[in-house]
């Protein structure tokens, strides 16, 4: 696909992801030009918290950014406008006036408030209705109360106006347009448990149960619409941000996913999986979320979504917590090497379980170990573990009335082809790779392109990335009885969580 204009015009992707932050210049044909990516810190003060310095995230960004653009000069394109995509859900404050964070940002992955939201049952179907969300410390709006319940002085601050709340992108935008504009998308904005999806707004009767004040909200934008233009003093020049989303939706537009029955997974930190349901807003029985896929031009677009807490998580704590591995690709080798009656069965619940179980309190287990268990037994269990948690959320698809007979993928972990293969043997359906895996950046370059006017609208899509392989199911006469082992052993985490 290529935009309007051929000439040495090009987009600046900034993918704020949970681990790193990336900036990806792309061409006018959407090719890849450069990538410059830094990591950054992530803090665990607690037994199920997770925190990041909001000044390091910025500066990661700003760092990237500049990178990317003075090499996009170097290699004579122009980049003509900024999408951002990012990490949802985590949660920032800051003074209205001097822009200075009150609190580290909550992560999307911390737990601190799953007693609060327990508090809040009794209006778990008004929250599903208008959010078609849970009542989950997952999402933004319980973090906001507890920074507002827990910073000396915020609640006041808030009261008066003096405060601001933001998901990640809102955070780059303020930094990037020197304090000019405080806004989100709409896609984030269906993200924090306040915004009511149906009626697209932020919803006063939320906002009331979780004591909000409206004056810290942003204002909610399309997903490819006027955020400002960056501030003269942050980048060499001043560029318009044009396009907004959140990552896991973005990676939906970068796949091609917008015909209704359409389904992606990106496997990064988490796993998201993405039904596009089009102009329907179903609410699921099976417990999957429903959440707003993107808005353009005014309408909006609705997506089912199966969200797993760990996937390459796993793989850095096999790297970082356990060093079994020096680096997540040598985790592909170990898999293929070992056998599959290894018998164990890793559940990594290290932040609770997501979709379709819903228990902030479950913790991570090994079952099946033995004398004869060994270390690259584990590392294969970790990777099988993240396909089964992918056939739990396709199975309550098909619950929900939608049946997926392929699965497009992206996201880090799809580097690794065992990974993949075995992904495909389990869910039993073909599994593709696309040509660009980097689908998350791509969605907000063609965001991006949309608002400037260079592409016409989303239909051009299905063809915006081209499959690269697909790992097509192989009989594994072994996948019944690794199913069913799974089953027991997420049963048997849920019941310690009690
Ligand atoms: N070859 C690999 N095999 C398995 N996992 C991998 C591999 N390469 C990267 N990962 C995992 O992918 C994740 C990084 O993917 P990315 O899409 O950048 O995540 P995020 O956007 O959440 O920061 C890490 O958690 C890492 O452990
Ligand atoms: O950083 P990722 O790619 O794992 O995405 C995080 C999600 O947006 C959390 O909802």
């Amino acid at each position: 696909m290529t935009s309007k204009t051929n000439s040495n015009r090009a987009y600046l992707a900034i993918d704020q992801g949970t681990t790193s932050s990336r900036a990806i210049v792309f061409t006018a044909e959407f090719e890849m030009a450069y990538t410059a990516q830094q990591e950054f810190a992530q803090y665990y003060p607690r037994n199920g918290w997770v925190e990041q310095d909001p000044e390091e995230l910025w500066q990661s960004v700003l760092a990237v950014t500049r990178e990317a653009l003075a090499a996009a000069r170097q290699q004579g394109l122009q980049v003509t406008h900024i999408g951002i995509v990012n990490q949802r859900e985590t949660t920032l404050v800051w003074h209205r006036d001097s822009g200075k964070p009150v609190y580290n940002a909550i992560v999307w992955q911390d737990r601190r408030t799953s007693q609060y939201c327990r508090s809040l049952s009794a209006h778990e179907d008004m929250v599903q209705q208008k959010t078609g969300l849970r009542l989950d410390p997952y999402f933004s709006a319980s973090k906001l109360r507890w920074i507002l319940d827990n910073v000396d002085g915020a609640n006041a601050l808030a009261q008066n106006e003096k405060l601001l709340f933001g998901t990640v992108d809102s955070w780059l935008i303020w930094r990037l347009t020197g304090g000019e504009v405080h806004a989100t998308d709409v896609t984030n904005a269906s993200r924090t448990s306040l915004y009511n999806i149906g009626e697209n707004c932020w919803d006063n009767a939320l906002l009331a149960l979780f004591g909000i004040p409206p004056a810290m909200l942003p204002e909610v934008k399309d997903c490819a619409a006027d955020f400002g233009m960056t501030a003269p003093d942050i980048l060499p020049e001043s560029l318009p941000i044009s396009g907004v989303a959140g990552d896991q939706q973005a990676a939906m537009i970068g796949q091609g996913c917008v015909q209704p029955g359409n389904v992606k997974a990106t496997y990064g930190t988490g796993c998201f999986a993405l039904v596009n349901t089009g102009a329907d807003c179903p609410v699921s029985q099976s417990g999957l979320l429903t959440t707003i896929a993107y808005r353009l031009h005014g309408q909006t677009h609705y997506a089912i979504e199966g969200a797993i807490f760990v996937a390459g998580a796993a793989v850095q704590w096999l790297r970082d917590g356990l060093g079994l591995i020096a680096k997540a690709a040598d985790s592909e080798a170990i898999a293929s090497q070992v056998g599959n009656e290894h018998g164990l069965v890793v559940v990594p619940a290290f932040t609770g379980l997501g979709a379709p179980h819903w228990q902030p309190d479950a913790r991570g287990a090994i079952y099946g170990i033995t004398r004869a268990t060994s270390a690259d037994d584990i590392v294969r269990a970790t990777l099988e573990s993240v396909c089964f948690q992918t056939h739990d959320l396709l199975t309550a698809m098909s619950q929900s009335g939608v049946t997926p007979t392929g699965l497009k993928v992206d996201g880090g972990m799809v580097a690794n082809e065992w990974f993949c293969q075995f992904l495909a043997d389990t869910l039993n359906v073909p599994v593709v790779r696309p040509h660009i895996m980097e689908t998350t950046a791509l969605g907000a370059a063609l965001l991006a392109a949309m608002q400037a006017g260079d592409i016409a609208g989303l239909n051009d899509l299905a063809t915006a990335t081209p499959c690269q392989k697909t790992f097509t199911p192989t009989a594994n006469s072994d996948r019944e009885t690794q199913l069913v082992r799974w089953q027991k052993a997420v049963q048997a985490t849920l019941l310690m969580a009690q």
